[in-house]
């Protein structure tokens, strides 16, 4: 029997994390379904990012570093990712992009493994992570061996000349999530280090990083984290390797005394000599007050929603939009999926455009896949149903075929 909007309405009355939309502000009537590029915006952060503003930096001004904590905000901020993605605080430091932290910890893992030169990866990782090894590469004099994404080939590839695996939890196209346990578990046994990016898992998945014994990753502040743009990223160290650690970016924020001003750099103690310098103070208090939203949110709940949301999708793609040429970009098994789903049509960037301009934003990623992301805590299955009905009638009216759709903006 196929699904009603009626059936859509009774799920959310019986989803227990639908309370937590409350806590987001978002346009009135908008669907948006790409929290996985930059999460909605919590409620509370326009009065919280006044008050930084005009009374921590406007009437405190430096005092401020003592006076409002803004010192040891990122060892705060870092204790409240550290559940979120099953790690201790100790082992998690918040600050810098996604981008530099994975320069960081690749460095670091590459001095610990200095014996090897392999840097194993898939052709499909984000390309800041390809960009990233490449650009660490010609420094160490490492040799990036670029893999099929299929987790047989990435098995098959491991040997004992790999220093380090790193992988995307979550393919940012097709969705596709890596067994992190036992890809971790195979890497180990020839001696490699793992790195994991999650920028498409914190907040999102359940990660467990303690529990599969990953040795380094790093994640995004401004997805599923809701951080706002541009958000300080995380970068996670594993307590065993914490000690003989050393990253390149020894600015005096990771120093032992920074305030000492000494000449001779000497690491901070454990996870806080991943600090760079001076972290960007307004955009750290924005996600610190984001991540409040988590508070008391059951994660394996937050998963099983996101994979409900999902299957719904595609439940209802089948349903009603067989006849349209569209293809499923992403696995089936939501065990196998993260928290999108990926369509593919040849005419995808035109569709996705043409729902924008009816209020349902999802993106659009070359050469032909439609994304569209399920952030938990504030998609509703009303929505998933909405989108779907409309996407029919975009298709059936041929709505999408307008010049200004067809047209490609800088950031799609
Ligand atoms: C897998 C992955 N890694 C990293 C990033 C971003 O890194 P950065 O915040 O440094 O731009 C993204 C998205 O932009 C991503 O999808
Ligand atoms: N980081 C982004 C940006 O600076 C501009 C536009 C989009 C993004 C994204 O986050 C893209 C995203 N990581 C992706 O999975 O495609």
């Amino acid at each position: 029997m196929k699904l009603t909007k009626q059936d859509c309405i009774d799920l959310d009355a019986r989803d227990q994390l639908a309370a937590y939309r409350s806590k987001f502000t978002l346009p009135e009537g908008e669907v948006y379904l790409d929290g996985n590029s930059l999460g909605a915006m919590p409620a509370s952060l326009p009065a919280r990012m006044q008050e930084a503003v005009a009374k921590e930096w406007g009437q405190g001004l430096i005092r401020s570093w003592n006076d409002a904590g803004w010192i040891d905000l990122p060892q705060r901020v870092a204790a409240k990712v550290a559940p979120l993605i099953g790690a201790t605080a100790a082992e998690v430091m918040v600050g810098d992009s996604t981008s530099v932290n994975l320069f960081k910890a690749l460095a670091a893992a590459l001095r610990i493994n200095s014996g090897r030169k392999v840097i194993l990866t898939e052709k499909g990782n984000f390309p800041t992570d390809l960009y990233i090894a490449q650009g660490i590469a010609e420094l160490f004099g490492s040799e990036i061996r670029y893999v099929d994404s299929d987790p047989s080939a990435i098995a098959d590839a491991l040997d004992d000349s790999v220093a380090v695996l790193m992988l995307t939890h979550v393919n940012y196209r097709s969705g596709a999530v890596y067994d992190m346990a036992a890809l971790t578990r195979k890497a180990q046994a020839v001696g490699a280090l793992t790195i994991w990016d999650l920028a498409h898992s914190a907040g999102a998945l359940h990660v467990e990083l303690n529990e599969v014994n990953a040795d380094f990753a790093v994640g995004c502040g401004y997805k599923y984290l809701n951080g706002g743009p541009g958000a300080p990223a995380f970068v996670y160290v594993a307590q065993r390797h914490l000690e003989q650690v050393r990253q390149p970016l020894s600015g005096w924020h990771g120093h032992q005394k920074p305030f000492d001003f000494v000449q001779q750099y000497q690491p901070a103690p454990g996870i806080n000599r991943m600090q760079c310098g001076t972290p960007p103070l307004l955009s750290m208090l924005a996600l610190d007050a984001a991540l409040d939203v988590f508070s008391g949110v059951d994660m394996q709940q937050l998963r099983n929603k996101s994979k409900a949301l999902g299957d719904l999708f595609i439940r209802l793609v089948d349903e009603q939009l067989s006849e349209y040429g569209f293809g499923i970009g992403s696995p089936r098994d939501c065990n196998q999926r993260g928290s999108q789903v990926a369509l593919t049509h040849p005419q995808g960037y035109a569709i996705v455009q043409a729902l924008i301009a009816r209020g349902i934003t999802g993106d659009f990623r070359m050469p032909d896949i439609l994304r569209f992301g399920f952030a938990p805590l504030y998609v509703r299955y009303i929505d998933v149903h909405h989108t779907v009905e409309t996407l029919q009638q975009i298709m059936a009216s041929g709505e999408w075929n307008q010049e200004k759709f067809l047209t490609k903006k800088a950031v799609t």
